[in-house]
């Protein structure tokens, strides 16, 4: 039940193996030679049919509901892109995409499209050709007039070649071009007196003046119809879908894609499905159950940062998707009881009393917060602010690639507010696992490698209560599950005497739980570059220790 790139029109019947032409319209996945066939086969094939419907209802809109019990790993649907190409906003400074696949390049001396100058990964990119990404609009590109020379950022306006790969459905595939413009745009929430409403004006006059006028004197001039006319409202829609409805890739490929199923799903910040995007595969994407799903539940995705506190998160769907989220998490003052908002409560005159702060209502903006021990309440404004501060000063330290010493000493400072959970504290300790016992060259301490597996232990603790199914952190675990293998396993051959070999067997059991555990949570990964690199280095690790197991001669059956 495969499928390739592009969807076949044929295949072989699921009866008798003969080519058919006639497929399953619900799942697309399966043949048959004849109505016959497929009506004798439903009776088994409908256990694995598409096993959702989409649904509506006045909160949430459209939405896509279980119409039958799924278990953990189930496909639930394959999508392939309506669109893909450079993000619609703005780059100012530092990294840049290839207009062939996106690929983020920092050198602004690099290989150039032969037809359009725009920059490229290399002189062959798949991209530079393929008509649907930059085919089709190097053809416009190469029309603008030459201009007085502009900065690189100013010139190369990379936000707005994804509207010209819309506007191309017209031509290519009206069908897309149709779903496309029936997802939601919040058009209502953009109009005029919005802030967004006038960087797209902005967007709008720039494609105008430099690309579709060009276009449309070419068109006079030679007689072809390259482009249908397109109004302005069209444009704000079409960007408005994409801040809705797109997926964003934030690894080494830096691009949205817009896919049609995938748009309607609603978002959780707990969600039931793991998202997996094959690069190798035209960027098709695959949703699986990730939690067991009931017949009739809402199948869901996140469309924000699950390691976000509450209040970010919440700010960042209503500014962005137009809506408050009101999920068990959302509504919980201790997030699933990890405290990745809590503050440590500073008391009266500065005295702690060992309590912690939280919002007292987290899905009412501005609510006060509160400490659960001696009751003393400060304003979310003081909090916000406060927080706000701590963020920038992490934010500089991190962008500036950190050694331990400079790592231990922002964590000291965060510990005295924050508390031990809190998501600052976790991105910190996150980059401090990967660091303890491999920088240096020098031998780790056992007292450190103990410390690495105790931060580990933590960390992992609060990533599976965050994300119970691996639906959004399996590379966040897969990174904390291999350090804590690494810490583990050198204690392990440190203390190991061979006379007691007996003594040591749950401590095996243990390390190769570990391998396994990473090995399934890393599925969720298989198709980025970083998941599947981690997996290899997992599979490598397991074979050390295997051998290291052979050469001591510890048989655990
Ligand atoms: C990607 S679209 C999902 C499909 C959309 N419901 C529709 O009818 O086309 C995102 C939009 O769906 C709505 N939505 C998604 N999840 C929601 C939720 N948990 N609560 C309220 N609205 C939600 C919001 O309007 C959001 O901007």
């Amino acid at each position: 039940m495969s499928q390739s790139s592009e969807d076949p029109k044929t295949g072989s019947c699921e009866v008798c193996q003969q080519s058919a032409a006639r497929r399953c319209s619900a799942c697309k996945l399966v043949f048959y030679c004849s109505e016959d066939h497929q009506k004798s086969h439903w009776k088994e094939h409908k256990n694995v049919c598409r096993p959702f419907e989409v649904a509506r209802c006045a909160e949430v809109g459209r939405y896509l509901k279980a119409t039958r019990d799924l278990n953990p790993s189930d496909i639930i649907f394959t999508d392939t892109p309506i669109v893909f190409g450079p993000k619609p906003h703005r780059v100012d400074e530092g990294q840049f995409p290839c207009v062939g696949c996106c690929r983020l390049l920092d050198d602004q001396t690099c290989h150039r499209c032969p037809g359009c100058f725009w920059p490229v990964c290399k002189p062959d990119c798949q991209g530079i050709k393929v008509a649907t990404l930059h085919g089709f609009e190097c053809n416009i590109l190469r029309l603008r007039p030459p201009s007085e020379a502009k900065s690189f950022y100013e010139y190369y306006r990379f936000d707005v070649l994804i509207i010209l790969r819309a506007l191309y459905l017209q031509k290519t595939n009206v069908k897309k071009w149709e779903t496309m413009l029936s997802l939601q745009d919040h058009l209502r929430e953009r109009g005029p007196n919005s802030k967004v409403y006038k960087s797209i004006e902005e967007k709008i006059y720039l494609l105008q003046q430099n690309y579709l006028d060009p276009l449309r004197n070419y068109e006079k001039e030679t007689g072809q119809s390259v482009l249908p006319p397109v109004t302005s409202e069209v444009i704000h829609k079409i960007y408005g879908i994409l801040d809705v409805n797109a997926t964003e890739l934030t690894e080494d490929i830096d691009g949205v894609i817009l896919y049609p199923t995938a748009s309607l799903m609603e978002h959780n910040c707990i969600p039931n499905t793991v998202q997996m995007i094959d690069e190798k595969d035209n960027l098709r994407v695959t949703y699986k159950a990730a939690l067991p799903i009931k017949k009739d539940e809402h199948i869901t995705t996140m469309y924000t940062h699950i390691l976000w506190g509450t209040s970010a998160r919440r700010h960042h769907l209503r500014k962005t998707k137009y809506f408050t989220c009101k999920c068990k998490r959302c509504q919980d003052p201790t997030e699933l009881g990890t405290y990745l908002s809590a503050l440590k409560c500073l008391g009266t005159e500065n005295e702690p009393c060992g309590g912690v702060q939280l919002p007292i209502n987290p899905t009412e903006s501005n609510c006060e917060w509160a400490c659960n021990k001696c009751g003393i309440k400060l304003p979310n404004k003081e909090i916000m602010k406060f927080v706000h501060h701590l963020n920038g000063e992490v934010e500089k330290m991190m962008a500036k690639r950190p050694k331990v010493e400079e790592l231990e000493d922002i964590l000291g400072k965060l510990l005295k507010f924050l508390h031990p959970n809190h998501y600052l504290v976790y991105s910190i300790k996150h980059s401090l696992v990967q660091l303890y016992g491999n920088e240096g060259g020098i031998e780790a301490s056992s007292q450190l490698l103990s410390e690495k597996q105790k931060m580990c232990e933590e960390l992992i603790a609060i990533t599976r209560r965050l994300d119970p199914g691996n639906a959004r952190l399996s590379l966040y675990l897969g990174v904390l599950l291999n350090e804590l293998f690494i810490a583990k396993f050198k204690l392990f051959s440190r203390n190991f005497d061979a006379e007691k070999k007996g003594e040591f067997s749950d401590t095996v059991k243990d390390i190769e739980n570990i391998l396994e555990e990473n090995k399934l949570v890393l599925q969720h990964e298989i198709g980025s570059t970083a998941g599947s690199k981690l997996l290899e280095v997992v599979c490598q690790n397991e074979a050390k220790f295997k051998n290291w197991m052979d050469s001591e001669n510890v048989n655990v059956v």
